[in-house]
């Protein structure tokens, strides 16, 4: 089966956690792509979408789905995104796309985080997948050094990119993270990192895997 239809059947599933004509959190990425069509099919099941990034809102409001600033619509009940792994407690490494700080902050204001993915994205330890850093640009050098110094990898500059909050992504190679939550807060603690891709301090509750044998739901 491929990477696609799992991701596809995680989306679907994703589905049945939306209680109708509620506010929920829409992440970014393929995989929320997929949930984004799946949302399209019915865009009044919702009453309005708090977005993580540009591109989603695009796709969004496309499919005719209001998308609203997280400072007026409150608590949300529900948050559904993709993520680049996770292990089985899972924690996430997230960022791929370069939208981890709205996903972050989005996923902290959610009462419920639905994690979709394909199965390959499950992994007995995080940091195969390059671990991403958002950091202010002036700081970036700074911040590799102390990458370095304090969690070890070797951080490099994601080439002609900018994040939708104006700055850039350092991508931490050859990790292996045994302690996602201690490796989370090491990280927050360098000056100049504005977020990592770390979700483990607030991971998934629920994790929907598409796969051959259909999809596997893990909760935390
Ligand atoms: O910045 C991007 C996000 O964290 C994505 O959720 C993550 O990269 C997974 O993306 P995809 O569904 O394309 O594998």
């Amino acid at each position: 089966m491929s990477a696609d239809a799992g991701k596809r059947q995680a989306a679907e599933a994703a589905m049945t956690y939306i209680d109708n004509g509620s506010i929920i959190g829409v992440g970014t990425g393929s995989t929320v792509n997929v949930f984004i069509e799946c949302l399209a099919r019915d865009p009044g099941r919702i009453r309005a979408a708090v977005s993580s990034s540009e591109a989603s809102t695009r796709l969004l409001e496309d499919a005719g789905i209001e998308v609203m600033d997280l400072n007026h619509a409150g608590p949300l009940d529900l948050y559904v995104d993709g993520a680049d792994e996770s292990n089985r407690h899972l924690s996430l490494i997230k960022g791929g796309g370069g939208a981890l700080t709205r996903e972050k902050i989005i996923a902290g204001a959610s009462r419920r985080f639905v994690c979709i993915a394909d199965d390959s994205k499950l992994v007995g330890t995080l940091g195969a997948f390059p671990l991403p850093v958002e950091v202010i640009p002036m700081a970036r050098s700074f911040v590799a050094r102390e990458i370095v110094k304090r969690i070890g990898g070797q951080p490099e500059l994601r080439e002609r990119f900018t994040t939708d909050n104006g700055n850039v992504i350092l991508d931490v190679r050859n990790l292996e993270i045994a302690e996602p939550v201690k490796f989370e807060r090491t990280l927050n603690d360098i000056p100049g990192v504005v977020t990592n891709g770390l979700f483990a301090l607030r991971g998934a509750d629920v994790l929907l895997l598409g796969g051959a044998d259909g999809v596997q739901t893990l909760e935390a």
